[in-house]
């Protein structure tokens, strides 16, 4: 199959500083990938690199097949750059129709302002827009005329719930209709609600990838929370401030069997697959 992005020892410096040294990364049609790492790490640098809006120092990126900043690899995606600024004159009517166009395709308008909840601000020039409704706008443009890849840096910062929310699940419709999107994000929930597989990149450096599922897997750790009414054996933590008491363990099934065979009086007792935030934390040890 051919995929949305391959990119193979991709490297670039500025001056002294080294941003990225020796990436892979590869993206297939239908498929999410999360780009994650600490402030500084590579990741924009890593999406100038793929967009094309810097030419790496060494490497090599095909985006389906085109080389990364040709004519072809442009059209084929959409791009939401972690800050964006327009002309204070024109609408956002204007520049969607104009961003579809690059595409080949009619403006899908009344999808885009719907997801976004620009109605209102269509037709009003952008002067005097406040960084939310930007924010929006931008990220409507990555997805304008259907874009066979979607390329999108810290898309929610700045936005408020119900954006976020109208964000995640375009993005997830957008994947199941076999969109490729790379995504970056300090939201590990949002990682996590979109994302099939997640890429950590930290000083220029790829430290992990993988699905969730196989991190799961590998890891075989489940996290537990429950109540104990009346006295809790000393191997128990402490309650948090919500009054559960929350641990970890490779093997809740023991767990279980423990409480129940020591005569401790439990209830609400939750057993959850780690959460990314927890299997990073895990991780991080190791990496
Ligand atoms: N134009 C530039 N000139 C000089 N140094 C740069 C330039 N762009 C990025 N850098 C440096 O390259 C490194 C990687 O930066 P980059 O913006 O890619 O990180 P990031 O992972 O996106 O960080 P953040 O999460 O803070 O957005 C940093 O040390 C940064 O200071």
């Amino acid at each position: 199959m051919l995929q949305a992005i391959e990119a193979r020892g991709l490297a670039k410096r500025f001056g002294a500083v080294t941003a990225v040294e020796g990436v892979d990364l590869t993206l297939a049609p239908g498929e999410a990938l999360g780009l994650l790492g600490p402030n500084g790490a590579g990741k924009s640098t890593l999406l100038s690199l793929v967009t094309g809006l810097r030419p790496a120092d060494r490497g090599e990126i095909r985006i389906f097949g085109h080389p990364a900043g040709s004519e072809a690899a442009r059209k084929s995606m959409g791009l939401t750059p972690q800050s964006a600024a327009f002309p204070p004159q024109i609408t956002p009517r204007e520049l969607i129709a104009y961003a579809s166009a690059r595409h080949g395709k009619r403006p899908d308008t009344d999808r885009l302002l719907t997801a976004f909840g620009l109605q209102r601000l269509i037709d009003r020039r952008m002067a005097g827009f406040s960084g939310g409704e930007v924010r929006r706008v931008a990220l409507a443009l990555a997805f304008c005329g259907a874009p066979r890849l979607a390329v999108v840096d810290e898309p929610t910062t700045g936005l408020d719930a119900a954006t976020q929310e109208a964000f995640q699940s375009l993005a997830r419709d957008y994947v199941a209709s076999g969109g490729a999107m790379l995504l970056t994000s300090h939201h590990w929930d949002e990682i996590e609600a979109i994302c099939d597989r997640l890429t950590m990149i930290d000083r220029g450096q790829r430290v992990l990838d993988g699905t969730l599922a196989e991190m799961r897997a590998t890891m075989r750790i489940n996290r537990i929370s429950l109540v104990v009414d009346g006295a809790a054996p000393d191997w128990l933590p402490a309650p948090d401030t919500d009054g559960r008491r929350h641990l970890e363990s490779a093997d809740s099934d023991a767990v279980v069997t423990r409480l129940v065979r020591e005569g401790v009086g439990f209830r609400d007792l939750l057993i959850h697959p780690l959460a990314l935030k927890d299997i990073l934390a895990h991780l991080r040890h190791e990496v």
